[in-house]
């Protein structure tokens, strides 16, 4: 039986990678609502990424959406992050807002319109330089809404000569990781739909290139724990976008919509070899905070990666084999479950108290008052969204 005890030293690598955008107001199509105290610009998104930090310890990363987060000094926002014991993430490209993209981007038939969403993303490798970030992550809204409409594979053909040409200018310490989404915002074909295209698309580029797995991207049915074992197995996954979802990319806490399935994630990821500081698979979080509190948002999803991580990292691993390798479905199925319903809760807050960290960080933040204090101070200016 594996303990708490046996696992507290596994807890104390977790890194989970905050989107700078969660803390923008973002919403549907049918409404974005404002909410008091949201940022306005990339430095008080990166102060209330810091703030998560400060109440949990587990996220000291933050990832930029360019242009969301446009500065005119990029190694001064380093500096500025740094201040407050912060580091900058990923750099996410956005092609997917410039009327120039409206049939496509890496994949546009006009040579011209590939060659300006190439050179965005040049811009965003210079601004990797600059902040010190290693991956480049590419998500691509490319793809069609009626049959016939494009030629889908002259469009793959394009999007690896265009992928390639980016790879090319990728330094030797950085990465290129290619999200893949199986519709939205194009309805019938999408030109990274899964992650078999992912795959062979960033099979072709080289070895720095990977796959980036966003848990809400995938057909309703899917088991995506198999998608990261194989990932895993190949050498190619290279960071999750976590969030969850009830219906389709509803980009909703991780953990909020289905806490099983983000355990069975997890331990694939661990046993797979995909979890620790040297395992190359970043953590990452995607979400938008339609109607919750945004730094709260924030703590609940990180805690609830670590807990689903604790409770994974009890699976006795040893016991599961013996019972997988004596064909024992029940035995071996009541391991993996026995794990998946242990309440580390407890034990979590004191491993947090051990470590000078609230043992409720839901609590401790509210009982702060920096939601208020934000909210009185940030007033005026635009307030940051999806788009601006
Ligand atoms: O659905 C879009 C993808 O999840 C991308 O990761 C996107 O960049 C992110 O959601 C912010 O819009
Ligand atoms: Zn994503
Ligand atoms: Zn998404």
């Amino acid at each position: 039986m594996v303990q708490f005890s046996d696992i507290s030293a596994a807890l104390e690598t977790q890194v989970i990678e905050l989107p700078s955008w969660a803390f923008g107001n973002s919403g549907t199509r049918f409404k974005v609502f404002g909410t008091p105290g949201t940022p306005r610009t990339p430095q008080e998104k990166i102060a209330d990424a810091a703030k998560v930090n400060e109440f949990t310890g587990l996220s000291p990363k933050v990832a930029l959406h360019i242009p969301w987060d446009k500065v005119d000094d990029y190694s001064e926002l380093r500096d500025y992050a740094a201040d407050l014991g912060m580091q900058l993430g990923t750099v996410n490209s956005n092609t997917f807002q410039d009327d120039d993209y409206k049939f496509g981007s890496l994949t546009h038939v006009d040579p011209k319109i590939r060659q300006k969403a190439i050179d965005h993303h040049f811009e965003c490798i210079e601004i990797m330089d600059a902040t010190g970030s290693t991956d480049l992550k590419i998500w691509l809204a490319d793809g069609t809404n009626y049959p016939g409409q494009g030629d889908i594979r002259g469009r793959q053909d394009r999007l690896a000569d265009s992928l390639a040409k980016i790879y090319a200018r990728v330094g030797d310490e950085q990465r290129l990781v290619l999200e893949y989404k199986f519709f939205e915002p194009a309805f019938y074909h999408t030109d990274v739909p899964d992650w078999g295209t992912s795959y062979a698309q960033v099979s072709a580029l080289g070895e720095r290139a990977l796959v980036c797995l966003d848990t809400g991207h995938h057909a309703p049915g899917t088991n995506i724990e198999f998608i990261v074992a194989q990932l895993l197995r190949l050498g190619k996954l290279g960071s999750f976008d976590f969030n969850s979802r009830f219906y389709a990319d509803d980009d909703l806490i991780v953990g909020a919509a289905d806490p099983f399935q983000l355990f069975r994630i997890i331990y694939e990821v661990i046993r797979g070899g995909g979890y620790g500081p040297d395992s190359g698979v970043a953590f990452m979080l995607d979400q938008c905070h339609n109607v919750e509190d945004k730094i709260p948002g924030q703590i609940r999803s990180v805690l609830n990666v670590q807990e689903m991580t604790a409770r994974a990292l009890l699976v006795d691993g040893d016991a599961l084999t013996a019972a997988q390798n004596a064909g024992d479905v029940l035995g071996a199925n009541g391991i993996l479950m026995d794990a998946f319903y242990t309440d580390v809760r407890g034990d979590l807050a004191e491993w947090r108290s051990g470590r000078g960290l609230p043992a409720d960080p839901m609590v401790a933040y509210a009982a702060s008052g920096n939601q208020e204090k934000i909210a009185a101070e940030r007033v005026g200016g635009a307030q940051a969204s999806w788009g601006a």
